[in-house]
């Protein structure tokens, strides 16, 4: 297939230059997307249908074959030799059962080591009576140690999973589930699922995925490509709102009140509050004539624009156009017979314009949000009723700033900007977005994420008991709400790919402190996981730890090594000084370094093969509070897809101990 598209000549097709060069690179995407990837084998299974599909079953109708696998091939006359895993044809490999054959007789399973077929295993989906024994290839897949860069799952993508992959486009669902049930896995192979059943559409309108922070977006951004779609953008909820520079701090306190859903009603009146009734009549000259329009028929215009749902920067561009008209019925009812080039010149006359300006000012987002912050009076007046004097007085910059470019802005000030420019000039709309993480969002940040996929839907993935923010939600409903999509279903994944079962259960100790009401996590995998908890004096951990990573070292797969923020300096020269190569979160892992020093709040979304935890009473401490603290410890003891050891000189969070 790739050799076909290399020998296209394009020479006598194209008219012109502009032609060429688009035909080109469109001839250089396939090739790119028909690329071989080392390792990555064509198919990996196979369906034997009792009829052919679209037969009905029809008496006599003979039975038919597919191959399934990550993209589409066909042989040299178009004749389908690998189906897409996306097709409908294909949704029995991931459905099926004896209980509901779907019409196939039998799914095989392939194997494969390093890229070469080793295996393969049938499973005979007539035999009603017998009941579904687990998969050795699937388990072998679950167990194998990982190393580098999150990868696909479509040979193995669950039932449960599978009915979240293939949701219709048009609703929006949200996936509450435990560590390392596949929540970023499923919102994935959606994306790559929705691309495949509405690929124009998605073209137009554009998918994003939504991610924490940049080594997650680096750990989970060879999935897509790898199943041949490279053309959805990643970004974080800061990338979106990336307004101004962000280089200050809120205090808790102020980042709560600033991301809380009444700030919007805040700047709705803030953004609205410079409109202004004229109080003198706009007159106009043309040629020897002069047009007066009186401004109580003006002050009617600017009320009805008020009324009406349209953004302030539309209602700005429709005020000219409607006093405009108003000159022309005048000048219509003196004989004269305008067309709309006169009405645009009357429009953009400087009567007009001037009057505009005065009415009804333009607003630069961030300016307005600078001085809501800096002024007390400002504030005062459009948090009246909305914000207590005591949140005014929480959230107003001690220093007023002098500029937008100067002013020490906040994360949460970008999202109150955004949510400005959206009051001024209405956000693009993508046609689906996937938010990863999505428990850590405040109600503001939901409404900027919300705002890009109003026309659009979204696939919202995250863990309550996971939420490590001051604002993290309570309820999935709430969330959805301030998302804009309260009518989104919510489903739940419950069994955990990822952390083994003794390592699931001693994290899960920590749920009725955390996330009271939330079911723990089961786990899928059958190793019980190689886990032990070491006390040291105080004097001796750092070696400890360095010693505990070594021991990982010794196993395959890859090392994290998560510790307290204030941790980091000193456990980073302990391992140098060790003479063990460390990376960062986001470097990637190579044979000679396979460990990485893992401060606890980048933890969220990774996962190592072994994981060593640094002393968890200081990854506790390292929170503002104890409920954030003990969350952010969870996070980091779910990690491990192999083993976990926790080395601690301070004694252990209490909720630990069971
Ligand atoms: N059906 C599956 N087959 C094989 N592996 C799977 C399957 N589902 C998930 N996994 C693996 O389990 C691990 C955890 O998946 P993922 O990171 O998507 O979980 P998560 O729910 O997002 O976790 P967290 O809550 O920690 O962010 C990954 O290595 C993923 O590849």
């Amino acid at each position: 297939m790739r050799a076909d598209v290399e020998a296209l000549d394009i020479k006598d097709v194209t008219a012109n230059w502009v032609n060429a060069v688009v035909l080109q690179s469109q001839i250089e995407d396939r090739i790119a997307a028909l690329a071989d990837l080392a390792h990555t084998p064509l198919f990996f299974g196979r369906l034997d249908y009792l009829h052919a599909p679209g037969a009905d079953g029809a008496e006599g109708a003979e039975g038919e074959q597919f191959y399934i696998g990550r993209r589409h091939v066909h042989d040299a006359d178009g004749d389908p030799m690998v189906i897409d895993w996306r097709a409908p044809v294909s949704q029995p490999f991931y459905r099926a059962s004896k209980k509901d054959p779907q019409d196939v007789g039998l799914r095989r399973r392939f194997g494969y080591t390093g890229g070469e077929l080793t295996a393969y295993e049938d499973e005979d989906l007539t035999d009603a009576a017998g009941g579904d024994q687990a998969s050795r290839l699937l388990q072998s897949e679950i167990e194998r140690p990982r190393v580098g860069p999150m990868r696909d799952i479509v040979a193995t993508i669950q039932p449960e999973q599978d009915e979240i992959v293939r949701a219709g486009i048009g609703g929006t669902v949200c996936v509450q589930g435990a560590p390392g049930t596949g929540k970023t896995a499923v919102g994935l192979h959606r994306v790559a699922y929705l691309l495949y059943a509405h690929r124009e559409r998605l073209a137009r309108t554009g998918t994003l995925v939504i991610g924490p922070n940049r080594s997650f977006l680096h750990y989970i951004e060879q999935v897509l490509p790898a199943l041949g779609e490279l053309n959805v953008a990643q970004a974080t909820v800061d990338d979106l709102v990336a307004h101004v520079d962000v280089w200050g701090n809120d205090s808790p306190a102020a980042a709560m009140i600033k991301g809380d859903a009444r700030m919007a009603e805040v700047l709705r009146r803030a953004v609205r509050s410079g409109v202004t009734m004229p109080d003198e009549a706009v007159v106009v000259v043309r040629g020897s004539r002069r047009w007066r329009v009186p401004a109580y028929e003006i002050e009617e215009m600017v009320r009805e624009l008020l009324a009406r749902d349209i953004r302030y920067g539309a209602a700005r561009e429709a005020l000219p156009q409607r006093i405009a008209h108003a000159v022309l019925v005048r000048m219509e009812e003196a004989g004269e017979a305008p067309d709309d080039r006169v009405q645009d010149a009357v429009a953009r006359s400087t009567a007009v314009k001037a009057a505009v300006k005065a009415i009804w000012p333009a607003v630069d987002p961030a300016k307005l949000v600078l001085r809501l912050l800096s002024e007390k009076e400002f504030l005062a007046e459009h948090a009246e009723g909305v914000l207590s004097p005591a949140e005014q007085r929480e959230i107003r910059w001690a220093k007023p700033a002098r500029s937008v470019r100067t002013a020490k802005w906040s994360a949460a000030d970008a999202v109150l900007i955004d949510e400005a420019s959206d009051l001024v000039a209405r956000t693009h709309s993508l046609g689906h977005v996937v938010l990863d993480e999505a428990q850590d969002l405040s109600p503001m940040q939901y409404r900027a994420v919300g705002r890009r996929c109003t026309t659009g839907s979204a696939t919202i993935l995250g863990d309550l008991a996971q939420g490590t923010t001051p604002w993290a939600t309570s309820s999935w409903r709430e969330a959805l709400a301030h998302l804009g999509k309260p009518e989104a279903a919510v489903e739940e994944l419950t069994q955990g790919f990822r952390v083994p079962r003794e390592v699931i259960a001693y994290a899960s100790r920590l749920l009725p402190a955390i996330a009271p009401g939330l079911a723990a996590a089961t786990s899928v995998r059958e190793s019980p996981g190689d886990f032990a908890v070491r006390q040291v004096a105080a004097d001796a951990l750092d070696a400890a730890v360095v010693e505990a990573c070594r021991r990982a070292l010794s196993y395959e797969g890859s090392i994290g090594l998560i510790a307290a923020d204030d941790r980091f300096g000193e456990l980073g020269a302990a391992l140098t000084a060790a003479g063990l190569p460390w990376l960062r979160p986001g470097e990637e892992t190579s044979a000679e370094a396979r460990l990485t020093l893992v401060p606890a709040p980048l933890a969220k979304g990774l996962e190592y093969d072994h994981v060593v935890l640094d002393e968890p009473a200081a990854v506790v401490a390292g929170e503002p509070d104890e409920r954030t603290g003990l969350r952010r410890l969870y996070v980091a003891l779910t990690r491990a897809v192999s083993g976990l050891t926790i080395v601690h000189a301070q004694p252990l969070p209490a909720q630990l101990l069971g």
